[in-house]
């Protein structure tokens, strides 16, 4: 088994790098600094690459996780899983607006958007699990 973690920030895989080092796994871990949009694409240019991946876990920039969406769909396998956190937004993907703090507004919007796009995306089963912050497994039909 083989991971690509792809994050812009190094210090943010390195906060978990020592347990990675403890458990014997560094080896198995292809650590991509980089733009997640940008590394997906160059992902995707090499043919070898696409439908090869059994699992994709997205924990970025709420904005573009349907931009991740596309790109993960030519790069998982069919029947393979793609899980988007934090869909429930705090709980505020279920309020009124009104009761929601500036801070969680923007990226409310994107998550109610993504949420409603998965719900009829055809091309996946989805799962939304209460769990945490809330999560969205796809498997791909
Ligand atoms: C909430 S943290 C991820 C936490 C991790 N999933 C965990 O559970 O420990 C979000 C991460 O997304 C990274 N990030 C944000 N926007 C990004 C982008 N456009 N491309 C790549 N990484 C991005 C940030 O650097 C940050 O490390």
């Amino acid at each position: 088994m083989q991971i690509t973690a792809i994050d812009m920030n190094r210090d943010t895989y390195e906060i978990g790098l020592p347990i990675i080092q403890k458990a014997g796994v560094e080896h198995k871990i292809n650590f991509i600094q980089s733009s997640a949009l940008s590394a997906l694409d160059e992902l995707l240019e090499d043919d070898a690459n696409r439908e090869s991946f059994d699992f994709a876990f997205v924990d970025a920039d709420k904005v573009n996780y349907q931009k991740y969406h596309e790109r993960l769909l030519q790069l998982v396998k069919v029947g393979g899983i793609i899980v988007y956190d934090n869909t429930l937004w705090f709980g505020t993907v279920a309020m009124p607006e009104e009761f929601v703090k500036e801070s969680q507004k923007r990226n409310r919007l994107h998550i109610i958007e993504l949420n409603k796009f998965l719900a009829n995306d055809d091309r996946v089963q989805i799962s939304q699990v209460p769990l945490g912050d809330g999560i969205t497994i796809c498997r791909q039909l």
